[in-house]
Parts: C-alpha cells; structure tokens; sequence
C-alpha cells in the first residue's frame, strides 16, 4: 500500500514558518495584504475562498475579496486591478481563474502589476520561469506548493521521468517548468495525447501529477508500481463527495506515495499562496526574509 502524503500536515508547517515571516514584517509595521478578485460562482474557487480567508487571518496576513457578479464587464475588473496596483496596503492581487468569457483573462493577468502577482502569471514572470531565470519572481503556487510537498518527502527528482497530465496555465506548464528545472525528465500530456500513448508514457512514469479535472482518469493499473501520485483534481461529484482526477481506491494499492483529495494539494496551495504573499510584502518594503520551505 502506498504512503498516504499529508498535504495538510506539510501545509501546516509551512504556515507556521510564514507566520513567524509575517511576524518580523509585523515589527516594521508591515502587515501583509493579499486581494482577491472572484468573478461569477466556479465551485473550485468558491472552496479557494473560503478556505484561504480562514488560513490568511490565522497566519497575519490581510486578505481582502472583492466579488464580482457573472455578468461583471472587463472594464469593471480592470478597473478594479488598477485600483489595487495603486493601493499601498496591498502587495499582493489575484484574480482567480477562470472568469466568465466576457473578459479576457489574459488582458487581465497583464494588467496585474508584475510585483504584486502572487500567481505568476504575467508574462514577465512567467517568462522568467520559462527562461529557467535565477534570483526570486513569483510562481503558480499550486505547481509551488507540489514541489514543496516533492522535497518534504524527499522524493528524488533528477533524472527522473515525470509525467505532467494537464497544460493549463495555473498548474500543468509551470509545474513542467519546475521540474524540468529541478533536472528531472518531463513529458507534459493533455487532452488531445492518444490513451495507448499515455498508456505507455504513464508505464514508466517515476512521479505523476494529474491536473486535468476528469474524476477517475488515472487508475491504479495505469500506474509503474512504486510510482508517486500527486492529484491535483477537485471534482465535486453529485451528492458533494470531493474527489481528484485519481482513483485513489485503486492507484493506493500500486503507488509507492500518493496525495490523497481532499487533504493533498489544495491545503499546500494555501500555504504556498500566503508564503508568496509573504515575500512580496517583503520585498515591496525592502525587507529581507529567510527562506519558507527550507525551515519546514
Ligand atoms: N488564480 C487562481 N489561482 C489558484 O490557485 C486557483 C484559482 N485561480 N482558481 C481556483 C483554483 C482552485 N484552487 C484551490 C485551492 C485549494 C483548495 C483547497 O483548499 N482544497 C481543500 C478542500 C477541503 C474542503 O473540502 O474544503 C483540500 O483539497 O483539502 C481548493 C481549490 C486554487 N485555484
């Protein structure tokens, strides 16, 4: 049987270091303030609100949401970004994603001040990521927080061929990006890769990380015995019962490690969101921090 990865203890002790972070920036006067725009009613981000207003307050970080009907113009979210770059209490804006199809989620990711994208999806930290650039930019935290779950686990990554399921922009190209950075080998698969294909692929899968929202995509005979399975998904299925994209009854039995949903990625993509939020406190005040993940 595989080991069960507890996201939500890992997440735990990484909120512990952010709140001793948030902590020092407190001494100076800094309190962190992470906004967060939420157009419409997606069920995933409604969870996300919820639960990371709850961890925010704990951790002394001041997170503000600012809602938005489904009907809400581009120029009103616009708007809204623009007053928040202006806004010297905030150092940290996320819009969450995805937004209804009259407005351009990429104009607004643009429009997000580079310095106080806390998901990293401007182009210009994006890019850096992409470039393999050196020196601290924000990243996704949800690829962020996996890697942060990899290392707690000590699970070797170099050389290794892991297998990405899913490109979108939130988890699957940066999650690529991180750990290609980290020398591990990369196949990124989406929804147009043949099933034969992603059944040979998966075969020799080390680790697999399934971001694709299709409940019971990946069972436990798809699997390399030993493999590590981190399952992104967040399916709600009818009669509320929360599962991920892997059929955790049957991948638990052939995995060497798996994230179990709820309790796996979702508490380390909290976490990772107030570290993050954390760091850009500092820096807008020129603060130095030690390092989150290395003391967890
Ligand atoms: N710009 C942007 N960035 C995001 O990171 C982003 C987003 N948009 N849009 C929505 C998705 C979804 N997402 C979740 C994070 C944590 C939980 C979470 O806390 N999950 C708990 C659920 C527990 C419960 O049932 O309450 C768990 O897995 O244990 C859920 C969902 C971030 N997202």
């Amino acid at each position: 049987m595989a080991k069960i990865i507890d996201g939500k203890a890992i997440a735990k002790k990484l909120r512990a270091v952010v709140a001793t972070q948030a902590a020092v920036l407190k001494e100076q006067d800094v309190i962190p303030g992470l906004a967060v725009i939420l157009v419409g009613d997606d069920p995933a981000s409604e969870i996300y609100v919820r639960n990371k207003e709850r961890a925010a307050a704990k951790v002394g970080v001041n997170a503000k949401t600012f809602k938005y009907p489904n009907d809400a113009t581009e120029a009103e979210v616009l708007a809204q970004v623009e007053a928040l770059n202006q806004d010297e209490t905030i150092d940290a804006i996320l819009v969450q994603s995805p937004v209804p199809s009259q407005i351009n989620e990429q104009k607004v990711q643009e429009a997000i001040l580079p310095a106080k994208d806390v998901d990293g999806f401007h182009p210009e930290n994006s890019g850096r990521l992409f470039a393999g650039q050196k020196g601290y930019y924000p990243i996704a935290n949800t690829p962020r927080g996996i890697m942060t779950m990899l290392r707690h686990e000590e699970i070797d990554l170099v050389g290794k061929h892991v297998v990405v399921l899913g490109r979108s922009i939130l988890v699957g190209r940066p999650m690529f990006a991180l750990l290609q950075a980290a020398n591990a080998s990369v196949t990124l698969l989406h929804r147009y890769t043949p099933a034969d294909l992603r059944r040979q692929l998966l075969a020799t899968a080390d680790v697999v990380v399934v971001a694709t929202g299709v409940p019971n995509l990946i069972m436990g005979a798809d699997l390399k015995p030993g493999a590590t399975v981190i399952d992104v998904g967040m399916n709600r299925l009818p009669g509320n019962k929360l599962v991920g994209d892997v059929n955790f009854e049957t991948a638990t039995k052939v995995a060497g490690a798996i994230t179990p949903v709820p309790g796996g990625v979702g508490p380390m993509t909290i976490a990772t969101l107030l570290e993050t939020t954390v760091e850009l406190a500092a820096n807008h005040h020129q603060i130095e921090l030690e390092q989150g993940w290395q003391n967890i």
